[in-house]
């Protein structure tokens, strides 16, 4: 079962430059979240400092009751146990072969041995469809098959937070559907948190639970993931339509000079090549495959929501409402096509 990872007022600077400030939220027990920002907005260096690889100068990241930017060493130590982490490139050791790399966290922090070593690692190896790949090293596999085998490997001390930074960089449209279903599957087998760094906004719509987004040094937003599809913020807007008018630039913040500039380009009808796509229309969340459990995690994501409902912007609340009601009427649907299934089954001869 997952565990609740609390964040308050954390802030991050390396020497004098501030990366971001003050940042809260609460990644519920077992839900999926997913973090977007744009480049350079301190993503990664927020998954970092979850795991305590990097140290925040104020603030707290509690987690299973321990505030982890305070804790000993050894206590720290016990902490990271809980995670798997899939770093942007895998981080895979190219000297090793997959087998290796994937055994590598079960060597380092258990004392199985090699036997029950091998049965977990072929193990996840074939959750993620790597079956047979055992022998081959790093360099010798693409880039869609490293990030599966960083992804085993994550997986193997059945962690109860994942942490996925950039799960789909490098992969195609199809192998980050596939990357994506994976990580539902995971969820509802394992009720692990998780939390998935993207820039990828189909995965964005389709697979957190909650969405945040960070943009000049702080946390714009964090909520159910129709709160921030739905949002008239003109940052979410431009970052979720990809244009490049908007207060998001290619490099440092857009000045007023060039903000005036751009809405004289618009004015005289130039594009700014976002896509027109109404984010706003929420398209149903992934589901776990079939045969797979249901996800506990969606139950109590309701939940919470349904309590959080007044809190929360009026387009948000009519987009959760709305998304309640379709999923509603596709598990009666769904129970409708067992049913009938049922019915029109031989009847067994006693
Ligand atoms: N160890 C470090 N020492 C100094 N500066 C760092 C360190 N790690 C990251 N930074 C700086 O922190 C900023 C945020 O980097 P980070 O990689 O977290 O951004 P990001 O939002 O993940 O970007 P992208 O979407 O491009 O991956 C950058 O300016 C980077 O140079």
């Amino acid at each position: 079962m997952g565990v609740e990872v609390s964040v308050e007022n954390l802030t991050k600077s390396f020497g004098s430059q501030n990366i971001w400030r003050d940042v809260s939220l609460t990644l519920p027990e077992g839900e999926v979240s997913a973090l977007l920002g744009p480049s350079g907005t301190g993503k990664s260096v927020f998954l970092k400092t979850l795991i305590g690889l990097l140290h925040p100068e104020q603030g707290s990241v509690v987690i299973d009751g321990t505030d982890i930017t305070q804790c000993s060493a050894k206590e720290l130590y016990e902490i990271r146990k809980l995670f798997g982490v899939l770093f942007q490139d895998g981080a895979l050791f190219g000297s090793m072969s997959l087998f290796d790399n994937i055994a590598f966290p079960l060597r380092e922090h258990t004392k199985k041995k090699e036997d029950e070593i091998r049965k977990i690692v072929m193990d996840k190896m074939e959750l993620v469809g790597l079956a047979g790949a055992e022998d081959k090293l790093p360099g010798e596999i693409s880039g869609g098959m490293r990030k599966r085998a960083g992804l085993a490997r994550a997986l193997v001390l059945d962690p109860q937070i994942i942490l996925c930074d950039e799960p789909d960089s490098g992969l195609d449209p199809v192998r980050t559907a596939y990357i994506s279903q994976l990580l539902i599957d995971i969820n509802a087998e394992i009720d692990a948190t998780i939390l998935v760094v993207t820039h990828n906004i189909n995965i964005a719509r389709t697979i957190p639970d909650n969405i945040g987004m960070l943009f000049r040094k702080e946390l714009v937003m964090f909520g159910p993931r129709e709160q921030l599809l739905t949002s008239e913020q003109p940052v979410v807007k431009q970052f979720l339509s990809g244009d490049r008018f908007g207060p998001i630039g290619m490099s440092e913040e857009k000045d007023e000079s060039v903000a005036a500039a751009e809405a004289a380009m618009q004015a005289a009808g130039i594009a700014g090549g976002g896509t027109q796509d109404d984010f706003s229309e929420i398209i149903p969340q992934v589901k776990p495959n079939p045969g797979m459990p249901v996800r506990q995690a969606a139950i109590r994501h309701r939940a919470n929501v349904e309590a959080m409902l007044p809190t929360l912007p009026p387009r948000a609340q009519e987009a959760i409402r709305a998304s309640m009601a379709a999923e509603d009427a596709r598990a009666a649907d769904d129970e409708a096509a067992a049913m009938s299934v049922l019915e029109t089954a031989p009847i067994p001869q006693i």
